[in-house]
Order: C-alpha cells, then structure tokens, then sequence
C-alpha cells in the first residue's frame, strides 16, 4: 500500500489524466473515474505522449461515473469540462468520503462557488493550468507543452493540503504556483482565456496567430481584455495595465495555437461559454460596468447555438 494520499480524477480527459500521471510518478494511488472512454481505459489503461517521457498508466481503479467507490479519495480532483446542464455537485457526491479533500483544474471565473456552497467542511483546492494538452482519441493523450498550474485554497489563502499536493506535483516533474489570492489569478488568466477562446470558436477555430493577424484582431483582443480588468477591478483584483502588452507579446511570441475551446468546438463538443465569458458579463452587470466587445461575442455565441438547437 502506498503511504502516499490517493488520488481520484472525475474526469480523465486530456487534463485529469495528465495530471494523474504526475501524481502516479509521485508515487499516489491514482484512480479514474470516466464516462465515454471507460471501456477502452479499463482495457488499455491511458496512454499520454509527452515532452516529459511517457506518461502512460494504468490507473489503480477505473470506476464508471455514478458507480461506488472501494474506498474514498484523500483528494478528488475534478476536470470535466464546466458546462451548463453538467451538475458537478452531484458527479462527486458518491466519491466525497468525509476526509475527502476536493480539488479543482478548470478554466472559468466564478466556478467554486457552487461546490463550496454544497461541501462546505470539506477543503476546496482551485488551480489553474497553463498547458497545452488535447485527447487524440479514447484514451490517449498528448501533451504538447508547458505544464505549469497555479493552486490555492479557496476563496483565499494556502494551506497544509495545497502545500501537500504541490510538493506530490512537483516530485512528479511539474512546476506549481502556490497563491494566497485564487480567484485574483483566475481573472488574470481569464485576461486570455476570455477574449481568445470564444473569439477563436466565432472566427471557426481560428489559432491565436491568426486572430492577432486579421485586420482589427488585435484591437479587439486589447479591447476585451480592457473590459475582462474593468470588471476584475470592480471585484477587488486590480491589475496593471502592462499585462494589456504582456498577454499580446507572449501569445505573438507562441507558435500558432488552439486552446481548448477552439478544439472542441472543432471537435464537435459543448464549448465552456459561460464558465469562460457569460459568468464576466454577469458580473460586470451586477456593477454596471459596460462590457460591449464582450456582451457582442457573448450574444453572438448564443445565435451561433441557437442555430445549431443547442440553447
Ligand atoms: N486541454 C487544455 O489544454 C486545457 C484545458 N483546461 C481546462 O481544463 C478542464 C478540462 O479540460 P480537458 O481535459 O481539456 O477536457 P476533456 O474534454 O479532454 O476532458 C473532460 C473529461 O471529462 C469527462 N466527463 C464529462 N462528464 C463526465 C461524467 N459525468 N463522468 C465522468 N467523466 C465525465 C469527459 O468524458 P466524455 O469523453 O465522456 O465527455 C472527458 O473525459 C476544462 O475546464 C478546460 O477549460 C485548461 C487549460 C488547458
Ligand atoms: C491558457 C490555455 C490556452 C492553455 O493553457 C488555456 O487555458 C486553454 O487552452 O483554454
């Protein structure tokens, strides 16, 4: 039996087993538990290419969604995508043993409330992840650069169980940001996320290069991300005006990339609109703050699903 904290990953797609496999490297049990891809995992286990080796593992247990664990997780880290009509409170209820500690890699502002409200004895771990990972086809994986996640207690401070967790990723090969402040580093990430991810879905999985490029595209990135700080601002997280001309000079400086909306909607998969854009236009709403460029694209991903019956 391993003296390490077990792991349980709700979620195993190019994200949950990729961190998995960090923490399996580490020496954590490491379970999964999936939905589409459970058969071919519990045949295969999860195969992930990687600049860091090969990741593949065979998780210790593979559990379909809704079944009963053998024993509860020490942590329970969640990865599904944030969609509306996906009630993640729900998904991990059968896993939440009493000492279970629940921890979070998503994209999205304001998507820890409703699991915080619902567990409330039970530590809530946020994290962000700056990676480039995608699912190639069940079971497989590939991650093609950085790695990087940044982790804190939420709403606020760090704690014995993030600096455990930390310490198990960073003996598994991945650097980790421990913040005093989560929900201030999701709107700085959310400067990025926010304007590239639906714009590259309107503009039909455009890369970041060529939203940059087109005539107006950077214009308009550096009018969103104006409008993402005005809102972050009014919430308490001031932020420099530098990060405007940081976000475009690093993005200008990767090669052209797809983020994660992009691939799925390329894919054919629900794209995390809300989570990543519709839960700013709230709150910027709830301060009366105008948010035109962001309400425009909102709006217009909202016909684009219309169309499609999908709203
Ligand atoms: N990929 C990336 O590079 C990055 C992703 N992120 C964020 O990380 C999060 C995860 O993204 P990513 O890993 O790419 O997404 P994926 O679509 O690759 O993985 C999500 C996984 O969740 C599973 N899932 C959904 N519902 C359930 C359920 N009820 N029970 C069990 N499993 C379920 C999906 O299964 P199924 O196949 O059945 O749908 C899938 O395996 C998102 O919030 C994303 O924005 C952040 C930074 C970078
Ligand atoms: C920041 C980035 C682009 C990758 O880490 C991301 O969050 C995404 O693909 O959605």
């Amino acid at each position: 039996m391993s003296e390490k904290p077990s792991i349980l990953i709700v979620g195993a797609g190019a994200i949950g087993s990729f961190y998995g496999a960090i923490l399996k490297k580490a020496g954590c049990s490491v379970s999964t538990v999936l939905r589409s891809e459970y058969d071919v995992v519990k045949e295969q286990g999860i195969r992930i290419s990687s600049s860091l080796g090969d990741l593949s593992y065979r998780p210790d247990h593979v559990y379909r969604d809704g079944e009963t664990p053998e024993d509860y997780p020490d942590y329970l880290i969640l990865c599904v995508k944030v969609l509306p009509g996906v009630d993640r409170v729900a998904l991990v209820k059968p896993w939440m043993g009493p000492s279970t500690r629940l921890v979070l890699i998503e994209n999205g502002l304001d998507i820890e409330r409703e699991l915080a409200d619902a567990y409330p004895d039970h530590p809530l771990i946020s994290c962000l992840a700056f990676i480039a990972a995608s699912r190639t086809e069940p079971g497989v994986v590939e991650h093609k650069a950085y790695g990087k996640l940044v982790m804190g207690r939420y709403p606020e401070g760090i704690d014995d169980h993030c600096r455990e967790l930390s310490d198990l990723f960073q003996a598994g090969g991945i650097g980790i940001d421990l913040t005093e402040q989560v929900v201030g580093e999701r709107w700085r990430k959310c400067l990025w996320n926010t304007p590239f991810n639906p714009l590259s879905v309107i503009a039909n999985g455009a890369d970041t290069r060529t939203i940059l490029d087109a005539e107006g595209g950077e214009a308009l990135i550096r009018a969103m991300i104006r409008e993402v700080m005005a809102v972050a601002e009014a919430e308490g997280y001031p932020m420099d005006e530098k990060l405007i001309d940081l976000n475009i000079e690093g993005t200008r400086k990767m090669p052209p990339y797809k983020n994660s909306m992009a691939l799925d909607y390329l894919n054919g998969r629900p794209i995390e609109r809300d989570a990543v854009l519709g839960n700013v236009v709230t709150i910027a709403e709830r301060h009366g703050i105008p948010v035109p460029h962001l309400n425009t694209v909102l709006v217009t991903l909202r016909m684009r699903a219309k169309l499609a019956g999908e709203d």
